[in-house]
């Protein structure tokens, strides 16, 4: 059998959306897996008054590529970036560059995408779907083409409650809308957006499903997989435990309980929290391109790409154990103990936002406000509660992901394949993969450094005594308004105080009797 690393030796690889958070770990586990591999093309725009060739080098001093540096200090020349902006005509590539890819290209990876909840239907279209039809334009010049892989998302068909490994029919033929979408205003867009996305969340998942039928409908012409990840969340083994490197999905939330902001959110505790790592992900994409490319399957195979079917953890385990993981190794400068609820009620969660999120945060800004300083607390939660408002959907229900192709992929490997490209998620240990996740956002998303531990662990002991005092003065005050000024407020509170005494005397006595 066909080792992997042996098939990708020689190859060129196109790979779009290579600086984003699943780009950048396919990059490195490519140049350190398949030491072999001719040349990574990788498709970039200039962004924030940085170049390409800038984004690029810089992008290879990041810590992410420390092993690959190690094993090879040069690696960085097999790296060949191609400027292009994906939501321009032609994918705004050079003819040139667009001949060198059409004669060397071997296997392409398509990552990019906007993965925005909230993008304007114009511009998700344009990314996630316009986008796609142009690369696979670009991929059927391709003289030596073996395989085109698509990145979606396992929520592309998050309508469905049992979803299996098949391109579903999409909800709206996309060269229509498109062509509809075109002469209209942004204005009637942001109208009937609603009205389009229909029992879908948000414009992401509704263009993702778009988008795989137009890649579905190259099938006959080109070798296509399409991976379907969940939630990607930080890197189970490879390079190393923990590695993660921006806010989204649950990154943000875990950050936010892990400095005492984040206190309410609604969640179902017993739906199945189908958190994937990004590692395994990566695995199995390169996986599929070897399969894709070797075996040609008559049709676009798709791969699930989930962990609530094979090894599940739920909602509420995962809060139990970010919480405990934050207290263990708490963030610096935190702003109060980290201590998380979540609820699938809507009222309990109105309650406790309201007690826990803006009580404090009203407080903190009129801190701030007397001190002479800006107010900034009641900003920083309602940009949480609109984050958390759009992750909702995904945390309060369950989906059922059929993993069959996932399965054959497996067992079509060689037993050496399968340590080195690992996504076998059934010996994934939770809570060890998030303890090591929360450290990951430490350490790589918050640049902090596990030396001052001890430093962040002094300052929640000083938080817990605020806190402590805090409620003793509240006790002593409630007493002194209420209690002390009404007969009937003294009884009760007489009356309670009696009953604590009678069972603590009983407790006291049931306990000598049985000594
Ligand atoms: C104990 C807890 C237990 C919890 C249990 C429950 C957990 C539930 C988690 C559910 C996750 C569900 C995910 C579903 C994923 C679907 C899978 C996919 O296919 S798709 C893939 C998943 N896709 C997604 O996840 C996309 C979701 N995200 C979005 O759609 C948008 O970011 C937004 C609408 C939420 C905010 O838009 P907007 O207001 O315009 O804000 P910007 O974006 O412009 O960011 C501004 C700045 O703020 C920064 N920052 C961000 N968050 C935080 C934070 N929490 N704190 C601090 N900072 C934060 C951010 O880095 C940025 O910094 P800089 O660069 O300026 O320096
Ligand atoms: N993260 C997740 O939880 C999940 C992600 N996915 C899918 O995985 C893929 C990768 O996601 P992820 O890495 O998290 O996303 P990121 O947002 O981190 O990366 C997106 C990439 O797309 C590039 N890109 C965006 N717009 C353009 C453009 N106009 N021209 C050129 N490049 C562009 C970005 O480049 P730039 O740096 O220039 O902005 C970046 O490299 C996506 O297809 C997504 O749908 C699926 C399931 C879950």
């Amino acid at each position: 059998m066909f080792r992997m690393a042996e098939y990708y030796a020689g190859k060129s690889v196109l790979i779009t959306g290579a600086t984003g958070f699943m780009g950048k770990v396919l990059v490195e586990k490519l140049l350190r897996s398949c030491p072999e591999v001719k040349a990574l093309y990788l498709l970039v725009r200039p962004k924030a008054g940085q170049s390409m060739q800038q984004r690029v080098s810089e992008m290879m001093t990041c810590k992410l590529f420390d092993r690959v540096r190690e094993d090879d200090p040069d690696f960085h020349r097999k790296i060949i970036p191609i400027s292009s902006e994906l939501t321009q005509p032609g994918l705004a590539i050079s003819p040139q560059d667009g001949e060198k890819l059409a004669s060397c290209i071997n296997i392409v990876f398509h990552c990019a995408a906007t993965i925005r909840f909230d993008e304007p239907l114009k511009h998700a279209l344009q990314l996630n779907v316009i986008a796609t039809q142009q690369l696979l334009s670009l991929a059927k010049q391709m003289h030596h083409l073996e395989a085109f892989i698509h990145i979606s998302t396992a929520y592309a068909n998050c309508n469905r409650k049992h979803i299996d490994e098949v391109i579903y029919p999409p909800p709206v033929e996309p060269r229509k809308l498109i062509e509809s979408l075109e002469w209209m205003d942004d204005g009637i867009v942001r109208d009937i957006t609603p009205r389009l996305i229909g029992d879908r969340p948000n414009t992401y998942t509704y263009t993702k499903a778009l988008a795989e039928f137009v890649v579905q409908q190259e099938q006959d012409q080109l070798n296509i997989a399409i991976i379907r990840p969940s939630i990607v969340g930080a890197s189970w083994q490879e390079p190393f435990p923990g590695w993660i490197d921006n806010f989204n999905g649950p990154s943000g939330v875990f950050i936010a309980a892990g400095k005492g902001i984040l206190r309410t959110m609604r969640a179902n505790n017993d739906a199945v929290a189908d958190l994937i790592p990004v590692d395994v992900v990566i695995n199995l994409t390169l996986a599929a391109g070897w399969y894709t490319a070797v075996h040609r399957p008559k049709s676009a195979l798709v791969y699930n790409c989930t962990t609530g079917g094979i090894n599940p953890f739920h909602w509420g385990e995962i809060e139990h154990h970010v919480i405990s993981s934050f207290k263990r190794n708490p963030l610096e400068q935190a702003f109060r103990r980290p201590n998380a609820n979540i609820t699938s009620n809507y009222l309990i969660n109105q309650y406790w936002i309201l007690v826990s999120h803006k009580f404090p945060a009203f407080i903190y800004d009129l801190f701030l406000r007397l001190s002479g300083q800006k107010p900034q607390m009641m900003r920083i939660f309602n940009r949480l509660h609109k984050a958390i408002g759009l992750l909702e959907y995904f945390s309060s229900q369950d989906w059922e992901w059929n993993s069959e192709n996932l399965n054959m992929l497996m067992s079509q490997m060689t037993p050496e394949d399968r340590k080195t490209f690992n996504f076998d998620v059934r010996q994934l240990n939770w809570p060890e993969y998030i303890e090591n996740y929360c450290i990951g956002t430490k350490k790589y998303v918050l640049n902090e450094d596990m030396s001052d531990i001890p430093a962040a662990r002094q300052h929640l002991r000083k938080l817990r005594n605020i806190r402590y005092t805090f409620n003793t003065v509240l006790v002593v005050f409630i007493w002194r308004v209420f209690i002390a000024r009404s007969q009937m407020a003294r009884n009760i509170w007489y009356f309670v105080v009696s009953l604590c005494f009678k069972f603590l005397s009983y407790f006291r006595a049931s306990s000598t009797l049985t000594n």
